[in-house]
């Protein structure tokens, strides 16, 4: 099935009764939802490989692409077009803010789902690492897509929403939205030309690392996590489709993803979950410390993963997310040894902190309560965060700030947005950080942070050798 073939005339025509069904009795502000159960098939109906999907559109101004790793082996696939509702916030209480938003919108939406698709109708959700950034993206942001289509076990399903307010019109929207995504024409990526990290930079990042040290050896925190950007520009639009497809399909265990705003998308391939909630249970990871292969490119050696540095800096996450979990849980598993996850070239440790969770805990009160982690900021929380103010650590967009979705009921998943770009036609700023405790060596911080740019630096060069299959059945 392609996007073009997506709803038939049928459908369309089933999709208008069922909105003017919804709309007969509605309130103005209500938030309607109705899915459509698109039959079994391959779940890569959704991936972003040349020729399955080409119109996974992220210059367009609201979309956003998903690939997590399923259960059951396998992807599971979400693409969002549109918005029906966005919600944005910002400074402290940004989170709270988004919990009431989200409360009030559950109170009024509606869901049609009259071919028993069994699917719920998501928002999406996307935040910043700090409380307040002003680079264009939203601080902090919950958006309910005009059109969601999701694929996962065989099974695929397409959700429309819209308010009530809309009315009829709606539904010319929500064609419109998959219109848009159908079968674009593509441009066959040119090389990107990464620009060297300059000595400068490295040297600038490891002065860093010095003074994160400094205030280590002081006492005045334990870990600190340090930031660092790279840019790049190719001679040609960079083809984010691409390289979705290959970061999916390098990075098997990540949940890959990728949101577009206004001509700009967010893209990464992270490793790290930072909240799953389900049926008042909840499960979090703490991943930290990281050993490398260096593949002879020149980077420092790698640390053993299981040195006493790299322990530590897990635990300050392992104790930190049990810590902010425990006044919502009523029972909190029992410590469990940290395991190995392999991420491509990259090896950290990670452990499984699960919960069961007291009655009426929201999504957002537990986000509010663990991040930022001491993976991505530092411990103790507050100092660190202070330090990395004052120090004028940058964030782009979402890096290190998390992505994810909730359903009607309140359960969701959000990963921390790591591995990640932003992309603007020619060009690419690329993230990573690493932990600084006792005993860190800045050459090593600084490969390990080259280690993880490389992760989309590679992907950028590889997504310049895919062509389009049109294009190259032509030049066959
Ligand atoms: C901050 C990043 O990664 C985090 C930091 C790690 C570390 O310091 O060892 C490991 C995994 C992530 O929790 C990043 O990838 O940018």
């Amino acid at each position: 099935m392609t996007p073009r073939q997506l709803l038939d005339a049928t459908q369309i025509a089933f999709l208008g009764r069922r909105l003017r069904a919804l709309l007969d009795g509605a309130r103005g502000n209500d938030l309607l939802s109705i899915s459509l159960d698109l039959g079994g098939g391959d779940d890569d109906w959704l991936g972003v490989e040349d020729g399955a999907w080409p119109g996974v559109d992220l210059t367009r101004p609201a979309c956003h692409w998903w690939a997590a790793p399923a259960t059951s082996g396998g992807r599971e696939y979400r693409l969002a077009i549109g918005r029906a509702i966005d919600f944005q916030s910002a400074g402290a209480a940004r989170f709270s803010a988004l919990q009431a938003a989200f409360a009030g919108l559950r109170a009024v939406w509606r869901h049609d789902d009259a071919q028993r698709s069994g699917r719920s109708p998501l928002a999406h959700l996307g935040f910043a690492f700090a409380d307040e950034s002003a680079d264009g993206w939203p601080n902090a942001q919950l958006v309910v897509p005009a059109v969601l289509l999701q694929s996962a076990g065989g099974r695929r399903t397409a959700t429309f929403s819209c308010v009530a307010a809309a009315g009829e019109t709606a539904l010319a929207g929500w064609l419109d939205g998959l219109r848009g995504n159908a079968w674009q024409p593509r441009r066959s990526p040119a090389p990107p030309l990464p620009e060297t990290v300059g000595p400068l930079a490295g040297q600038a990042f490891m002065a860093r690392v010095a003074a994160a040290l400094q205030a280590i050896h002081g006492g005045q925190l334990d870990k600190l996590v340090l930031a660092r950007s790279q840019r790049c520009t190719t001679d040609c639009a960079i083809d984010v489709a691409t390289l979705l497809a290959t970061l999916r399909d390098r990075h098997p265990g990540c949940t890959i993803y990728g949101v577009a705003r206004g001509g700009e998308a967010f893209v990464g391939a992270t490793p790290e979950r930072l909240l799953a909630l389900r049926q008042g249970t909840v499960q979090v990871d703490a991943l930290a410390g990281s050993a490398w292969r260096a593949g002879g490119r020149g980077w420092a050696a790698s640390p053993s993963l299981h040195d006493a540095k790299n322990r530590r800096e897990q635990q300050f996450v392992v104790d930190a997310v049990r810590a902010a979990l425990s006044p919502f849980c009523s029972t909190l598993a029992a410590p469990q040894a940290a395991e190995v996850l392999q991420s491509g070239a990259l090896q950290h440790l990670r452990t499984t902190v699960h919960g069961c969770l007291q009655p009426g805990v929201a999504f957002f009160e537990l986000l509010a309560a663990l991040h930022p982690t001491p993976a991505v900021g530092g411990w103790p929380v507050a100092t660190a965060s202070r330090w990395l103010q004052s120090h004028g650590e940058r964030r782009g967009a979402w890096y290190s700030g998390g992505i994810g979705w909730l359903d009607r009921a309140g359960d969701g998943d959000s990963v921390v947005a790591l591995r990640c770009a932003r992309i603007n036609g020619r060009q690419a700023e690329l993230f990573a950080g690493a932990g600084i405790v006792a005993g860190s060596d800045p050459a090593q911080e600084l490969a390990e942070t080259e280690v993880k740019l490389a992760v989309i630096a590679d992907a950028l060069r590889h997504a310049r050798r895919r062509r389009p299959l049109a294009e190259r059945a032509a030049s066959a």
